[in-house]
C-alpha cells in the first residue's frame, strides 16, 4: 500500500499470538467475544470523553456495533466488526496492536507456553486474549481506524493496521479509501477455510447470545439478507362505482365477495433479497428485569462477561432500594470463585463495583477504600436513577449515595452469604451444600478478617467463619454452642499457627477434652487466634485457650466425694515431687502443679491466664520490634507458666519414687542420685515444652542432655571423649578458577519455582494465605462514619435487632489491661 510502513511486532506480542493461535484451535469462538468486548470498551471511551469534549461526537450519530460476513467477489469470504467508538490514531494502531502494555505479560506467558492445551480454559479466563484471537479464524486482519475528532486532532485521518497469521510483522497506512467510518473502528478478517461457519448468520447470532449478550449496552446489529417470495404489483383496475344506499352497498359487497373468491387468479410472485440489520441483544439490562424473569444462566453470562472471569460466580443477589438521600437504585452483587492472590499481600484492594446512572457505564474506579478490605473481593453492578453524569472521581466520592454505597454492599454480601450458609445447613440440597461449602473454602480467612477489622458486623460476619475441631471438620460458632456439653460455660479452643487440625487434635491439651467428648477448635490458620480473642465472647460463652490455666469443664461440682478425696490425697502423696519440681524449675515457671487436663502425657506446660501461650510467643517473637517497655512485658508475660504434672503417668509415679527415695537433707546426701534425677528432670520439663509447643530456651544444652541420658542408658561412658580431629583445610589458592572445575551441573537445578505456583522474584510467603495484616486490629473508620449516616432503607432486607456494642479492645489495650490486674494482684 502506498505509504505502508512495516513494523515487527513487539517479541511478546508474537509469542502471545502463537500460543493464542497454536492453543486455542478448539475454543476459537472466543474471537467474536474478544472484539465485541473491545468495540464496547471503545464506545464506553468515546462516551465519557464526550462528557467533557462534545466534539469527539461529530462524524457519526450513533453509538452501536455492526456484524457483516460477505464474499468477495475473488472469492474470499470476510467478516466485520465495526463499532463507533473512540477509534485510533495512526500511533495508537502501532502501540496498541503491536505491542503488549500489561504489566506481568512475559510472566504469563512463560506460563502459558508450558501449559498444555488442556489448560486452555485458565488461558481464556486468565487474560483477554484480546485483538490476537482475530487471528484464531482469520488469514489476514486489517483494522481501519480514525480517531474521533479532539481539538488537537480536528482533521483526523482514517488509517489501517494490515497483518497475517503467520507474519512476524504488520504494516501501517493511510487507508486508501478515505474517510469511510466517520468515526470508529472497522476489523475485517478474511477469514480462513476452515472457518467460513463465522458467516452464518444463525452461528453468529447463536453466539452473540451466548457469549456476548451482556457485553454492552449498546445494540449490537447483525447483517441479514434472507429471500422473500413477494406478489407482483398488478396494475391498479378502474374504480367500481359507488352504490347509490347503504343498503343496496352492503348487499352487493356480500356477492362480490363471493365472486371475488370464484373469480381470483394465481396472483404472480417474484422472488427478493430482504437485507436486514437485525438487533441482536434487545433485552433491557439484566439488573432492570424483575429477578423473577431472568434465569441463573442469565445472571452466570452476565457476570462472566461484565467481570471477565471464565469461572461461573458461587452467587449472587439482586436487589434494588432507595438510599437514604433519594437515590433509587438497582444492583446486582456476585460472588465470585476465587480469591485473587493479590488479596492476602496488599493492605487494601481496589474494589470492582461497576457504577451506571440510567444504564450508562460511568466508572469502575470508586477508589481504594470503596469497600473495606475483608469484602474487597465482592463484584457489583449498580445503576443509580439521579446522579450526575459527567462528575469527577473526587466528585463521586463526595455524593451522599456513594458514601452510603459501601455500608448497602456490605450489608447485602453478609445477607446474601448468610443464606447461603443458612439454605446449606438445611440440607436438603445438594448444590446449596456445594455452593456454601466452595464460599467457605475460598473466603473463610476473609470472613476472619472481617470479623476482626470490621467491629461494626463482626457479630454478623463472625457466624459464617468456619473451623475445624476434634469432633468434624468444621463448625460455626452457633454449631459449636448448640453442641455444648452440659454445664459448659466456655468456649475450648486450641491454637497453634502452622499446624493442621490433625496433629492440633493430638496435642496435650486435647488429651482429656478429647477423651471427655468436649469439642475443641482447633485453630492453625494465622487469623484464627486474633478472630477468637477479638471476639472474646459468643452467645454469652467466653472463648477458653485450652493451652492456659482457667480451663473448667463445667460439670466439677459433680465430681462424686471420693474423687475429690482422691485429689487430697494425690496432692498430699505428690508434694514431695511438685517440691522437688518447684526447685528445679526456679525461675521457669510459676508454679507446678498437679494436672487435671492430661490422661496419658506425663507432663505440659500450660501458660497463666496472663501469660503467653506457645502459639502467642511465636506470633510476639515474629512481630517483636517493641519498646523496651514492651520487652520487660514480653519477658514477664512469658514466664508466666505452670508445669502440670500427671499423677496417672508411670513416669511420674517412677520419679516420685526416686525423689522420696533421696536421703533427707540433714542425712548424707547423695549427690550423684540427685545429679541423675536432676538431668532426668530437666529431661522431662524439656519435653513438656516441646510436647506443649513451646521451644526449648538452648538446644544445646538440650541435646548434651539427651546425649548423657542415651549414654547411660547404653551402658557407655558418660565422660569418654568423642574423636574430634579432622583434616583441616588446604592452604590458599591465588589462581582464578578454572572454567572446567566449575562446570555447570545442571542435572542438581533446584525445583523450578514456577512450577509450584510461585512467582518469581516476589517474596514467598510461608502459607499461601499469610496475610500481612497480623496485629492491624482497628476498626475501619469509614465504616463507622458510614454508620453515623442514616443506613438507606433497601427493599427486602430482614430488619434485624440491632446487636448490642461489644467494647473492641485491640491485643495492646488488653496486654496493657492485663498488666495492670496483675498489678492490683
Ligand atoms: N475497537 C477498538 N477501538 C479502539 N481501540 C481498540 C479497539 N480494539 C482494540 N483497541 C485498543 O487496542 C488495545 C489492545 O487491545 P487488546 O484486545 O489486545 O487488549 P485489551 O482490550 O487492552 O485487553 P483485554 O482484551 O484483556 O481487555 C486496547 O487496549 C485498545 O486500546
Amino acid at each position: 500500500q502506498d505509504g505502508a510502513h512495516k513494523h515487527t511486532y513487539q517479541s511478546d506480542v508474537a509469542r502471545l499470538r502463537k500460543i493464542v493461535i497454536n492453543s486455542l484451535y478448539s475454543h476459537r469462538d472466543v474471537f467474536l467475544r474478544e472484539l465485541i468486548s473491545n468495540a464496547n470498551d471503545a464506545i464506553e471511551k468515546l462516551r465519557l470523553t464526550s462528557l467533557t469534549e462534545p466534539m469527539v461526537l461529530s462524524g457519526a450519530e450513533s453509538m452501536n456495533i455492526t456484524l457483516r460476513a460477505f464474499k468477495e467477489e475473488d472469492g474470499t469470504t470476510k467478516l466485520v466488526v465495526r463499532d463507533t467508538g473512540i477509534g485510533m490514531t495512526p500511533d495508537e494502531l502501532r502501540a496498541n496492536l503491536g505491542t503488549l502494555a500489561k504489566s506481568g505479560t512475559s510472566e504469563f506467558l512463560a506460563r502459558a507456553e508450558k501449559t498444555d492445551t488442556t489448560g486452555t480454559g485458565n488461558l481464556i479466563g486468565a487474560f483477554g486474549l484480546g485483538f490476537y484471537s482475530s487471528f484464531l479464524v482469520a488469514d489476514k486482519v486489517y483494522v481501519a481506524s480514525i480517531a474521533a475528532k479532539t481539538p488537537a486532532n480536528p482533521e483526523p485521518v482514517q488509517y489501517v493496521f494490515a497483518s497475517s497469521a503467520d507474519d512476524s510483522t504488520f504494516e501501517v497506512y493511510p487507508d486508501p479509501r478515505g474517510n469511510t467510518l466517520g468515526r470508529g473502528t472497522e476489523i475485517t478478517m478474511v477469514l480462513k477455510e476452515d472457518a467460513l461457519e463465522y458467516t452464518d448468520t444463525v452461528k453468529v447470532t447463536e453466539l452473540v447470545n451466548k457469549h456476548s449478550s451482556f457485553a454492552t449496552q449498546f445494540p449490537i446489529y447483525l447483517f441479514t439478507e434472507r429471500t422473500e417470495e413477494v406478489p407482483i404489483e398488478e396494475e391498479t383496475p378502474a374504480e367500481k362505482p359507488v352504490k347509490e344506499s347503504d343498503e343496496e352497498a352492503e348487499d352487493e359487497a356480500v356477492v362480490e365477495d363471493v365472486t371475488d373468491e370464484v373469480e381470483e387468479k394465481p396472483k404472480q410472485t417474484q422472488t427478493v433479497t430482504v437485507e436486514e440489520w437485525v438487533h441482536l441483544n434487545s433485552q433491557p439490562p439484566i439488573w432492570m428485569r424483575d429477578p423473577k424473569t431472568v434465569t441463573d444462566e442469565e445472571y452466570e453470562l452476565f457476570y462472566q462477561s461484565t467481570f471477565k472471569d471464565y469461572e461461573k460466580p458461587l452467587g449472587w443477589a439482586h436487589f434494588s432500594g432507595d438510599s437514604g438521600s433519594g437515590t433509587a437504585f438497582k444492583a446486582i452483587l456476585y460472588i465470585p470463585s476465587k480469591l485473587d492472590d493479590s488479596f492476602w499481600q496488599s493492605q487494601q484492594t481496589a474494589a470492582d463495583i461497576r457504577l451506571m446512572v440510567k444504564r450508562v457505564f460511568i466508572t469502575s474506579d470508586l477508589g481504594e477504600d470503596a469497600l473495606p478490605k475483608w469484602a474487597s473481593w465482592v463484584k457489583v453492578v449498580v445503576d443509580a436513577e439521579d446522579l450526575p453524569l459527567n462528575v469527577s472521581r473526587e466528585l463521586l466520592q463526595n455524593t451522599r449515595f456513594l458514601r452510603q454505597l459501601k455500608s448497602i454492599i456490605v450489608k447485602r454480601l453478609i445477607q446474601t452469604l448468610t443464606k447461603m450458609a443458612e439454605r446449606a445447613a438445611q440440607k436438603d440440597d445438594e448444590e446449596d451444600e456445594l455452593a456454601w461449602w466452595r464460599v467457605s473454602q475460598v473466603f473463610n480467612n476473609a470472613l476472619k478478617l472481617g470479623a476482626v477489622e470490621d467491629g461494626k458486623n463482626k457479630e454478623k460476619i463472625a457466624p459464617l467463619v468456619r473451623l475445624p475441631t476434634n469432633q468434624r471438620k468444621d463448625t460455626s460458632l452457633d454449631e459449636y454452642v448448640e453442641n455444648r456439653k452440659k454445664g459448659q460455660k466456655q468456649i475450648f479452643y486450641l491454637a497453634d499457627m502452622g499446624k493442621s487440625p490433625e496433629v492440633l487434635a493430638k496435642s496435650v491439651f486435647v488429651e482429656k477434652l478429647n477423651a471427655r467428648g468436649y469439642e475443641v477448635l482447633l485453630l492453625g490458620q494465622p487469623l484464627d487466634e486474633i478472630f477468637v480473642q477479638n471476639l472474646r465472647i459468643w452467645k454469652k460463652l467466653p472463648f477458653q485457650d485450652v493451652a492456659k490455666s482457667g480451663l473448667k469443664f463445667g460439670d466439677e461440682d459433680q465430681d462424686p466425694e471420693d474423687e475429690k478425696e482422691q485429689q487430697q490425697e494425690l496432692a498430699e502423696t505428690y508434694k514431695p515431687l511438685l517440691d522437688w519440681f518447684k526447685k528445679e524449675t526456679q525461675g521457669a515457671v510459676r508454679n507446678v502443679v498437679i494436672s487435671n487436663r492430661l490422661v496419658t502425657s506425663p507432663c505440659a506446660i500450660v501458660a497463666d491466664t496472663y501469660g503467653y501461650t506457645a502459639n502467642m510467643e511465636k506470633m510476639l517473637n515474629a512481630q517483636n520490634q517493641g519498646s523496651d517497655a514492651k520487652t520487660v512485658m514480653h519477658d514477664y508475660a512469658k514466664k508466666m507458666k505452670v508445669l502440670e504434672i500427671n499423677p496417672r503417668s508411670p513416669l511420674i509415679e517412677g520419679l516420685l519414687k526416686r525423689v522420696a527415695q533421696l536421703p533427707a537433707e540433714d542425712e548424707e546426701r547423695d549427690i550423684e542420685a540427685e545429679d541423675e534425677l536432676r538431668e532426668v528432670t530437666s529431661v522431662l520439663i524439656d519435653g513438656a515444652l516441646v510436647r506443649s509447643g513451646f521451644e526449648v530456651p538452648d538446644s544445646s544444652e538440650f541435646f548434651a542432655r539427651m546425649d548423657r541420658i542415651l549414654r547411660r542408658s547404653l551402658g557407655v561412658s558418660e565422660t569418654a571423649p568423642t574423636d574430634d580431629t579432622v583434616r583441616p583445610a588446604p592452604p590458599v589458592d591465588p589462581s582464578p578458577p578454572a572454567d572446567d572445575e566449575f562446570a555447570f551441573d545442571d542435572t542438581h537445578l533446584p525445583l523450578d519455582p514456577e512450577l509450584l505456583g510461585l512467582k518469581v522474584g516476589e517474596p514467598v510467603l510461608e502459607t499461601q494465605e499469610a496475610p500481612q495484616v497480623l496485629f492491624e486490629v482497628e476498626e475501619v473508620e469509614d465504616v463507622v462514619a458510614a454508620a453515623e449516616e442514616s443506613v438507606p432503607e433497601v427493599e427486602e432486607v430482614v430488619v434485624e435487632e440491632p446487636v448490642p456494642e461489644v467494647e473492641e479492645v485491640t491485643f495492646e489495650e488488653e496486654e496493657a489491661e492485663e498488666k495492670h490486674a496483675h498489678d492490683e494482684l
